[in-house]
């Protein structure tokens, strides 16, 4: 079966370490973390671009880079990413920016003649707010979205199609890999604009530092959410860049959940804080729920490595390190 079928091929990726791959967005947590595992296979001919090097949002400069630079393999890891409060806070940033990134990227990437495969990545974000548990692929499209990230939503929802539809009118191969909720090295620590995980590891340290006797946290500390370690979903990326050619968009999860309440406690003794959690429950909790099921890439055979736990204590080292 070519492109168009829902099947894996055998590897090619991993033996074509000359070829030129563009990592889009190589200095966020995620394109950082892909940058790494493809340096540390021996990957020599990566080819990157800050935001101020080139607009990704800028259809003309996009489609000139991709003439010019003419890559084999792109992996697109640049987007308009933020939290919850983010999210809700800048719908139009959120759904603009990424459609335009996107649908530039993926066409121009079409277009140059070059590109042999192209990863998407979206989010679990992508689904209902209320899908059964865990969550398989095809609950896609089943019922309405979670509000807070509706607009981010929708956008990553197009990117999917786009890779799909290419793929179906011109057997190009184009996949989509959707992570759960992310953290590590290179993440975003605003004590607003980011996620909860880095946020908390910001402002337990802060509290620490300052030996503040208490630490507010967003809500009421009962959504669940499951955890990913960036170096783990760098590892799926490659993975499926080497394995996976098929129609669906895959699940990469770690398959294991905690509450927010959970994680706090995590943080807290990992950061060594000693006061009291206090939770602004005027803050948004948002889906309640969000396992998703990744066994469609397991059956594919890949697994997590990571521990919630050694995730935490080796972020902390990293903020520590970097503050
Ligand atoms: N973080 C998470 O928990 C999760 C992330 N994902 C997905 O992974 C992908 C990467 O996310 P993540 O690494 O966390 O995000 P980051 O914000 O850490 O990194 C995004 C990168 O994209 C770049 N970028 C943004 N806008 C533009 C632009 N207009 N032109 C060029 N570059 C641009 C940023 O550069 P600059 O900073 O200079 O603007 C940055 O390097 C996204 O698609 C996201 O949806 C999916 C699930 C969870
Ligand atoms: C990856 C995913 O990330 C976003 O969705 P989210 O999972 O809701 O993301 P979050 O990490 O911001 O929050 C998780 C939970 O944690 C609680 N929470 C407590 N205290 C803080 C806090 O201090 N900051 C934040 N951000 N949340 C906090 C918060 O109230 C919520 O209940 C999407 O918008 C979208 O971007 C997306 O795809």
């Amino acid at each position: 079966m070519g492109p168009s079928g829902n099947e894996t091929l055998p590897g090619s990726f991993l033996s074509d370490k000359t070829a030129k791959v563009f990592v889009a967005g190589h200095r966020g947590l995620v394109g950082s973390a892909v940058v790494r595992k493809l340096q540390s296979l021996g990957f020599e001919n990566l080819v990157l671009r800050t935001h101020k090097e080139l607009d990704l949002t800028r259809q003309s400069g996009v489609e000139s880079f991709f003439n010019q630079e003419r890559p084999k393999y792109v992996i697109l890891s640049a987007a308009k990413v933020g939290g919850i409060h983010a999210n809700n806070t800048y719908p139009a940033d959120f759904i603009s920016i990424n459609l335009q990134i996107q649908t530039n990227v993926i066409d121009a990437a079409y277009g140059c003649g070059s590109v042999q495969k192209l990863l998407f990545l979206g989010s679990s974000c992508i689904y209902p707010k209320f899908a059964p548990q865990p969550i398989t692929e095809d609950a896609l499209l089943t019922a309405p979205l979670e509000p807070t990230n509706e607009w981010y939503a929708v956008a990553k929802i197009a990117g999917i199609k786009m890779c799909q539809a290419y793929r179906l009118q011109y057997n190009w191969d184009a996949i989509s890999a959707m992570p759960t909720n992310l953290y590590g090295p290179n993440d975003n620590f605003h004590p607003e604009n980011s996620h909860v995980l880095p946020a908390l590891i910001r402002r337990f340290h802060e509290a620490k530092v300052s030996n503040a006797k208490e630490v507010v946290v967003w809500g009421t500390g009962s959504p669940l959410r499951e955890f990913l370690h960036v170096d783990d979903l760098a590892d799926a990326v490659v993975f499926m860049m080497d394995k996976y050619s098929g129609l669906s968009h895959l699940n990469v999860g770690s398959g294991k959940e905690v509450t927010i309440k959970e994680l706090a406690e995590h943080v807290k003794e990992v950061v060594g804080f000693e006061g009291e959690l206090v939770w602004d429950k005027t803050k948004p909790d948002g889906t309640p729920r969000k396992l998703m099921d990744s066994s469609k890439l397991a059956g594919v055979g890949w697994t997590p490595k990571i521990s919630l736990r050694d995730g935490l204590v080796e972020t902390y080292k990293w903020y520590l390190e970097h503050l």
